[in-house]
C-alpha cells in the first residue's frame, strides 16, 4: 500500500481532557525481545502509577523471524507491528508499545498513534572492543549494520570501510560483534541504554556525523481509533515536545514514500521554541549520493495545532530533497 493511501498526516485524533481518568483494566501487546519487553514494562509501570491495572501479552512478529536477510530486502512495511495490530483488532489487547522508528508512517485504517513518550537519546552509537572511534579504524575495516541509512552515512565519513550485514535483536548483534565478525558495529544509543548496556558504547555520533532515523529513541503507543477511553488513559504519558519533533521527522519520511528500502535520515529538535528539522537522503540503488536539507520554524509544543505545522515543515524538507534529485 502506498504511504499516501491512508491519511495525509498524523492529526490529533482524540480530544483529550486533562482531568484524571478513572482506573481501567488494560492489556499491552508487545514483541518478546528484551528491548520490546523493557519498553512494554516501562509503559505498564507508568500506567500502574496512574492507578490502572495493566497486563502484558507477549507475541512474535514477522520481523522477529527474519534474521537471515536485511529488512530492506524483505521490503514489507511494519514487519514488527502487524501481529500486534491483529491482537488489538481482536480485543486481546488494548494498546501496543512500539519503537517509533519501526512504526509505518501511516497506520492502517482504524488505528491511531495515541501517545508519543519522552525520547531517549536519539543518536547512533559506535560499539567496538578494539577501536574507540570510527577514525581509529584501519583502512578497509569491517563495520556491521544492515541499515541503509547507517551504511550511506558511514560511507560519507569513511569511504574505505567494508560494510557487512548485521541482523537480530540487540543481544544477538552484540554477540556477533564479540565473536569477531566485525571491527565495530553501529546501534541506536537508546536501545543500549534502556537495556543497561550503555557501557558498551565507545562513542556517540553527533547528529552532524550521523543523522538519526525518523523517530529514533522515541516510544509510540498505538490504539484502536474507536477507543477514546484508552487514549484518554494514555494522555498523562505523552510528551508534547517529543511528539512535535517526531511528527516533523515522520512527515519527511512519509512524503518520501517512507520504507526501509530508502536510506533516509530525519531528525528534529525543539530548542527555545524553535523546531529545527534536518534530513539526509541516499540513493536506494547504492549510488554514492547524499543529499541534505533542513528547515526551522518557531512553534509552541503545547498548542495541538503545532503538529499540523510540523507536518508541513517535514513536507517542505522533502520538497527540498526532491528538488535536489531525491526520488
Ligand atoms: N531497527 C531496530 C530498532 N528499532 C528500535 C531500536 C532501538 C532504538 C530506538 O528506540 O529507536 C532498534 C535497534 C537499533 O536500531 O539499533
Amino acid at each position: 500500500m502506498s504511504p499516501h493511501a491512508c491519511r495525509g498526516s498524523e492529526k490529533a485524533s482524540f480530544v483529550l481532557s486533562t482531568a484524571p481518568t478513572p482506573p481501567v483494566s488494560l492489556t499491552i501487546a508487545t514483541r518478546e525481545s528484551r528491548l520490546a519487553m523493557w519498553q512494554a514494562e516501562h509503559v505498564q509501570a507508568l500506567l500502574q502509577a496512574q492507578g490502572h491495572s495493566v497486563a502484558l501479552l507477549g507475541m512474535t512478529t514477522q520481523g522477529d523471524q527474519i534474521l537471515d536477510r536485511s529488512l530492506s530486502k524483505v521490503g514489507g512495511k511494519g514487519l514488527f507491528v502487524k501481529e500486534l495490530e491483529v491482537a488489538l483488532e481482536e480485543g486481546r489487547a488494548n494498546l501496543a508499545v512500539h519503537s517509533l522508528k519501526d512504526v509505518p508512517m501511516d497506520l492502517p485504517e482504524g488505528f491511531d498513534l495515541a501517545c508519543v513518550m519522552t525520547r531517549e537519546d536519539p543518536r547512533d552509537a559506535w560499539v567496538s572492543s578494539k577501536y574507540a572511534h570510527l577514525n581509529d579504524l584501519p583502512q578497509g575495516a569491517v563495520v556491521g549494520t544492515s541499515s541503509l541509512r547507517r551504511t550511506v552515512l558511514l560511507r560519507a565519513l569513511r569511504p574505505d570501510l567494508k560494510i557487512e550485514p548485521l541482523r537480530g535483536n540487540l543481544d544477538t548483534r552484540l554477540r556477533k560483534l564479540d565473536e569477531g565478525q566485525y571491527d565495530g558495529i553501529v546501534l541506536a544509543a537508546a536501545g543500549l541504554k534502556r537495556l543497561g548496556l550503555g557501557e558498551r558504547i565507545r562513542h556517540i555520533f553527533e547528529t552532524t556525523e550521523m543523522l538519526p532515523a525518523a523517530g529514533q529513541g522515541a516510544l509510540g503507543i498505538e490504539v484502536r481509533s474507536n477507543r477514546a477511553d484508552v487514549a484518554q488513559a494514555l494522555a498523562p504519558l505523552a510528551d508534547a515536545a517529543t511528539w512535535l519533533t517526531v511528527t516533523a521527522e515522520r512527515a519527511v519520511s512519509r512524503a518520501m514514500g517512507g520504507s526501509c528500502s530508502m536510506p533516509l535520515a530525519a531528525h528534529a529538535t525543539l530548542t527555545d521554541g524553535v523546531l529545527r528539522l534536518q534530513a539526509a537522503w541516499g540513493d536506494p540503488s547504492g549510488a554514492p549520493v547524499l543529499l541534505r536539507a533542513d528547515a526551522k520554524q518557531a512553534l509552541d509544543a503545547a498548542d495541538p495545532a503545532s503538529r499540523d505545522a510540523a507536518n508541513l515543515l517535514g513536507e517542505s524538507v522533502a520538497v527540498q530533497l526532491r528538488a535536489q534529485g531525491a526520488h
